[in-house]
């Protein structure tokens, strides 16, 4: 008898052959077993477990006038408290300011080894409005239940022998990777029926330049003062902490990815693809041909007030892709306040600018391993096995220790155990 393919074997015989590979315990196969989610099994393929990370809510945000709560999904300590502590420091009546221009996503058609690119480049600008109505054609609900459709085209040549026609798609609600990649080989079709063309593929582009957000901020310097520094030098240092960031990729890396703390943790919440938003931010933090900060941070002409801003591109949706899949997607929009796709882009931005002004702060005031590691040692507890009822007595013996080591988290779990055998 053949054997199946490892997709095709039933889920225990799977999780056996794994098993039997990796030397998996009893127990370790309990808490696969224990893990495992009705309809994961459906979502990707060869399913084992289900993976589960911790949900927070970050409050004190205020964005556009409105506060809003924000669900956070994340492994790493302190994020949350940060996000909540940066929407303190921003604190003003209107809260930060949110804008986006416009809410396209660009789907590409590649083709290959063109011979004669400004002969194609004509043709495809002569077809524009069929090219957009056979795009439109492809999913027709698009434009007549949500309002959106293609918009405009843009051809591109790029040496030696590429041409690129963009597609830009306005997706509804949507995030918009599948209803832009349908478009888009439509569209391919639709030209390799009237032209003799090699299309090398046709896809969206994660690049999302053409849903960019902008997430603003004005407060008194006063605001950002610590218990040991006055407001006005913490602003200051702030501001070069930012401007260092714009010449140093070391630095604007770690500065990125302070805000992504708090986008990714937004965008997973939310049921987002964090792997296209990530892809895509990066690529505009180089889009100068250097690796920038993100963020900009200035005082206003009187020095009184900090100033903050943030561009990211972010194509986020609502509906479609895993909002509807997972039920705790749906509570997590409603908590936000159940936000359009547009009001989205702005509470991630928002929670990114603030994440990155508690991180600054922390980092050119008393450094950030105070405020991180009084929350990290809760982990660095789990991670030598405390149990939950051993875990405040732990973290106790932890938190006198400067720089704790694993070493010491295991010894301080053994004193622990001790004790509560004396006891
Ligand atoms: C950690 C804090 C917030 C402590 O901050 P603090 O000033 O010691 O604490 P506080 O007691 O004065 O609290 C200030 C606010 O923080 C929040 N807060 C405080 N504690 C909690 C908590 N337990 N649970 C929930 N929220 C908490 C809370 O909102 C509170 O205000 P309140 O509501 O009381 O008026 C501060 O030190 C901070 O913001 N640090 C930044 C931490 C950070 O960025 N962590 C991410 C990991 S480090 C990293 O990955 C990024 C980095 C740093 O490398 C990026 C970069 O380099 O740019
Ligand atoms: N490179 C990438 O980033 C890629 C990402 N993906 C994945 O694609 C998924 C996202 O693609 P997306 O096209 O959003 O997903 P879906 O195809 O799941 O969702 C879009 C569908 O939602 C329905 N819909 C309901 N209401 C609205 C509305 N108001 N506006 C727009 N559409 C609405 C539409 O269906 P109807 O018209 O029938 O109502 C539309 O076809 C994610 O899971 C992502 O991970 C896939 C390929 C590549």
């Amino acid at each position: 008898m053949t054997q199946l393919p490892f997709y095709r074997l039933p889920y225990g015989a799977r999780r056996d052959q794994l098993a039997q590979l990796a030397h998996l315990t009893v127990s370790q196969l309990a808490t696969i077993a224990a893990r495992r989610q009705n309809g994961d099994d459906q979502l990707i393929e060869n399913y084992l477990t289900t993976y589960g990370l911790p949900e927070g809510v970050a409050v004190n945000l205020r964005v556009d006038g409105h506060e809003v709560v924000v669900p956070m999904v994340t492994e790493e300590p302190s994020v949350i408290a940060a996000a909540s502590n940066g929407g303190r420091l921003l604190n003003s009546r209107e809260g930060i300011v949110t804008t986006v221009d416009r809410r396209e996503v660009m789907g590409q058609i590649v083709f290959n080894h063109v011979a004669d690119s400004t002969g194609l480049e004509a043709w495809l600008q002569a077809k524009q409005e069929e090219i957009l109505n056979v795009a439109n054609a492809a999913h027709p609900s698009l434009v007549t239940k949500h309002g959106g459709g293609a918009r405009s085209i843009r051809v591109r040549r790029l040496p030696p022998h590429w041409v690129s026609l963009d597609i830009f798609i306005d997706v509804g609600e949507a995030m918009g990777a599948n209803l832009v990649n349908t478009l888009c080989e439509a569209v391919a079709d639709y030209i390799k029926a009237h032209l003799k063309v090699d299309v090398l593929m046709s896809i969206l582009s994660n690049y999302a330049t053409h849903s960019l957000v902008t997430a603003r901020i004005a407060v008194p310097v006063t605001q950002l003062a610590t218990k040991t520094v006055d407001g006005a030098t913490v602003a200051e240092k702030i501001c070069e902490a930012s401007d260092y960031a714009q010449v140093d990729p070391y630095r604007a890396v770690t500065h990125n990815k302070g805000i992504m703390n708090g986008i990714d943790a937004v965008v997973i919440a939310t049921g987002n693809d964090w792997r296209a938003v990530e892809s895509g931010v990066h690529a505009f933090a180089s889009q100068s041909g250097q690796y920038r900060g993100l963020s900009r941070w200035w005082l206003g002409e009187q020095g009184t007030e900090l100033h903050g801003e943030l561009t990211v591109p972010l194509a986020l949706g609502v509906v479609g892709g895993a909002t509807r899949v997972f039920p705790l997607v749906a509570i997590n929009q409603q908590l936000a306040g159940q936000p359009t796709a547009t009001e989205l882009m702005g509470i991630v931005a928002a929670v990114g600018l603030a994440q990155n002004v508690a991180a600054l702060r922390a980092l050119v005031t008393e450094g950030i391993q105070r405020g991180h590691m009084h929350l990290q040692v809760k982990s660095l507890a789990l991670s030598v096995g405390a149990t939950t009822t051993e875990l405040p007595a732990v973290v106790a013996r932890l938190q006198a220790i400067k720089q704790p080591t694993m070493a010491q988290a295991q010894a301080a779990l053994t004193a622990v155990r001790q004790e509560n055998l004396r006891k």
